[in-house]
């Protein structure tokens, strides 16, 4: 839907490389402002939408409109949009100042102008200190401040990120993430951000587009994807699950329906026709120990407890592929050990339904 509040608007870019579709017809609105990650597995086309949305590629159909202007057959130097790639791909031969000036420079804009908006930019992205060195003597985190600072320095309408933190080890990621987030809503830039790390999504974002296969299946807020995933594979990619398959047995009208499962009955919301195949899925932090007669409870065989410091995991045996699971602050039931028998139960709220297709 495109309305007033829709900043960069995406409608049904299309790619196929060599016969094979790489995207196929995403629609994405983008409001001033927003944080949007693109969530997926490695192929499933994110990249190949950032650089249609920046013009490094053009696409078979659809159109890019920014700021109400359509931008879809300008060349990438005319679209007012920033762009960082994983790999930094800074000047080497420039220093740290002379890489931010670079974009200002090539504009013609006037030297005084150019100091004042280097050191402003180097200041925000905590780089000041730095600004007389080669970009070869920083490190990773360093290199990528910068990058981001030389992307932000022409005050593009539009930044795009491309795993920019990949390469760098995890505690400097997550300071990279808090900081960039800082900055971007300091000032008040609206940008698009490929990860295939759902942690890095769920923290940074205001909204998450998870793709598969050259198209969204979801796209909400974080709490939403992880609470109310919209497809199995949203539900698989995001965080851990348990998964139960079986065939719906009776449906009431008042919106609930028992399915038939290799654990006995299990209650769920949703509107199903009975007889049809379906797949359960509960988050392992909904499940808990012991019955629930209201909810759901299954009995099941503790195979394995880990141990996570504030938390614990417990697996249990399961006719699917992976283990039924866990997770609590609280400890085992005393007296349970692997191999026993135990009670688990979860609320109906909590059952997450989908159709079931590959049955
Ligand atoms: N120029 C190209 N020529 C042929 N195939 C390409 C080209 N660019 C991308 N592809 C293919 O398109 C698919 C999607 O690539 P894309 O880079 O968009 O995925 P991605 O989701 O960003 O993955 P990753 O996380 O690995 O970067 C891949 O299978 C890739 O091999």
């Amino acid at each position: 839907m495109t309305d007033s509040m829709t900043f960069l608007d995406i409608q049904g870019a299309a790619k196929t490389f060599g016969g094979t579709t790489v995207l196929d017809g995403v629609d994405l609105t983008v409001a001033r402002g927003e944080f949007i990650s693109l969530l997926g597995p490695s192929g499933c086309g994110k990249t190949t939408l950032l650089r249609i949305v920046a013009g490094l590629l053009t696409g078979d159909r659809g159109t890019v409109t920014l700021d109400g202007e359509e931008i879809s057959r300008k060349p990438p130097h005319h679209r007012d949009v920033g762009v960082v790639f994983q790999s930094y791909a800074l000047f080497p031969h420039l220093t740290v100042a002379e890489n931010v000036a670079f974009g200002l420079e090539a504009r013609g804009a006037p030297k005084a102008e150019i100091e004042a908006t280097v050191r402003r930019f180097l200041d925000l992205a905590h780089m000041a200190s730095f600004a007389d060195r080669s970009v070869k003597m920083l490190s990773g985190g360093q290199q990528q401040r910068v990058a981001v600072a030389r992307a932000l320095a022409v005050q593009p309408k539009l930044l795009l990120l491309d795993e920019p933190f990949s390469a760098l080890d995890r505690k400097l990621r997550e300071t990279m993430q808090i900081e960039l987030k800082r900055l971007l809503r300091e000032l008040n830039i609206t940008a698009i951000f490929v990860t295939h790390d759902q942690d890095e999504a769920l923290v940074m974002s205001d909204r998450i587009a998870v793709m598969n296969r050259g198209q969204i299946e979801q796209l909400a807020d974080p709490e939403t994807i992880y609470r109310r995933p919209a497809t199995p594979f949203a539900l698989e990619f995001v965080g851990l699950s348990t998964r139960i398959a079986g065939k719906v047995a009776e449906a009431t009208p008042d919106g609930v329906v028992a399915i038939d499962t290799a654990y006995g009955r299990i209650r769920a919301n949703g509107r199903y026709t009975p007889g049809s195949p379906v797949l359960i899925g509960i988050r392992p932090e909904r499940m808990a120990f012991g019955p629930n007669a209201a909810e759901n409870t299954i009995k099941v065989t503790l195979t394995d407890i880990v141990f996570q410091g504030s938390r614990i995991q417990a697996h249990f045996a399961s006719s699917e592929d992976r283990p039924i699971q866990i997770e609590s602050s609280e400890t085992v039931p005393a007296g349970l050990s692997p191999g026993g028998e135990t009670e688990v139960s979860w609320n109906i709220a909590d059952t997450l339904l989908y159709p079931d297709v590959a049955a």
